[in-house]
């Protein structure tokens, strides 16, 4: 029988508070296991209701069945080209490649908007009639076309409430993994347990909202998976899924070659540090390393929302963090750090224009 991943309760956290009581204790001392052992939970007591949740899932659903020529009104496009900033709006089957091959899901990618003060992101984006017209003479007041990740949000236009219902969803999870990066400060002892807050405060959020197809068995026997191994970029990642089992599957850290799967758990989130965080850290906690694999016979949906660092934050390891792995006689690399920035641009180029071993 495989692990399973621990659960952490948040709720205290929810609410700012000077003192600590019995029950941030209990939630700390979880989490502090969890970290230091799988870098990867199941995260409850987060206040977000299922009904939101359950409304989340539902529009990705319904705007995956739309047909091809309705999906790609807001297709992801090279730099240079039309809206494209290379990375956000919508990918097709097989887009995004991870350790050389294509993954097998299709989804819609969001980031941060940073065009709020131009008005740009406040455009109607009705791609199939006015709202293109507008955005382009929006645009082509600016010297150029977008860099990497520069550009705008391609939302769908159908659903019709989409935009909205996810932007208020992103502000509850905003919220909440600001609790989960303050309790984190205080499960790895830090001096200043807002130190991963104080960096996060302007999130450069990224989310994913991802439609699996079941995978095709003569892709599976090459190697192909719906979403290859991979750890994550950033500080925190919340995951919301559908009822899909047996598709995420986490490196087992106890030493076994194994996966253990992150099945869903009523109302729960699967929660997991990124590679900011294991550098921070010098290493102390580590960013866990998983993959999807679905081959059950339904079309599955998730959500991850990947709570990072400041865009220019610079992130580097806290020397308080070295001293606790020298002392412990851990060697320790000189690490001079990475500007958040460079680091995703770096995968998010490597996502598009990466080169590829097979399954094309
Ligand atoms: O779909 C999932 O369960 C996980 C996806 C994932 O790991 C990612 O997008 O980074
Ligand atoms: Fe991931």
């Amino acid at each position: 029988m495989p692990a399973s991943l621990p659960i952490v309760d948040i709720s205290p956290f929810l609410e700012s508070t000077q003192t600590l009581t019995a029950a941030h204790q209990e939630t700390i001392s979880i989490l502090r296991g969890a970290l230091l052992n799988q870098g990867f939970f199941y995260l409850l007591g987060h206040g977000i209701p299922t009904s939101k949740t359950q409304q989340i899932l539902s529009l990705a659903r319904t705007f995956f069945q739309h047909d091809a020529e309705e999906k790609t009104l807001i297709k992801r496009q090279d730099l240079g080209i039309g809206l494209g900033d290379g990375a956000r709006g919508y990918q097709i089957v097989g887009e995004n490649i991870t350790q050389g091959f294509h993954d097998w899901h299709e989804a819609i990618d969001l980031y941060r908007p940073i065009h709020e003060k131009e008005g740009l992101e406040a455009a109607e984006l009705d791609l199939n009639a006015n709202g293109v017209a507008a955005l382009k003479e929006a645009i082509s007041s600016r010297s150029g076309p977008f860099p990497l990740l520069e550009g705008i949000n391609l939302w769908p236009s159908d659903p019709p409430n989409f935009k909205k219902i996810y932007e208020d969803y992103i502000e509850q999870l905003l919220h909440v993994g600001t609790a989960v990066l303050r309790a984190m400060g205080y499960a790895l002892e830090l001096k200043d347990p807002e130190t991963f807050v104080k960096h996060t405060r302007e999130s450069f959020w990224v989310m994913r909202v991802i439609g699996y197809p079941p995978l095709d068995p003569s892709v599976a026997t090459q190697g192909g998976v719906s979403c290859g191994e991979h750890s994550d970029y950033g500080c925190l990642t919340l995951l919301l899924q559908d009822e899909t089992k047996n598709a995420l599957m986490v490196r087992d850290r106890s030493g076994k070659e194994e996966w253990i799967p992150a099945n869903p758990i009523d109302g729960a989130y699967v929660v997991n540090v990124g590679d900011m965080v294991e550098r921070w850290t010098g290493g102390l906690v580590k960013s866990t390393k998983h993959r999807v694999v679905h081959t059950g016979g339904n079309y599955r949906v998730s959500v991850p929302f990947f709570m990072e660092p400041d865009k220019d934050c610079l992130v580097k390891p806290l020397e308080e963090c070295i001293a606790r792995l020298k002392k412990d006689g851990k060697q320790v690399d000189d690490d001079p750090g990475i500007v958040y920035w460079d680091h995703l641009v770096g995968k998010v180029g490597g996502n598009f224009y990466g080169s590829t071993k097979a399954n094309s």
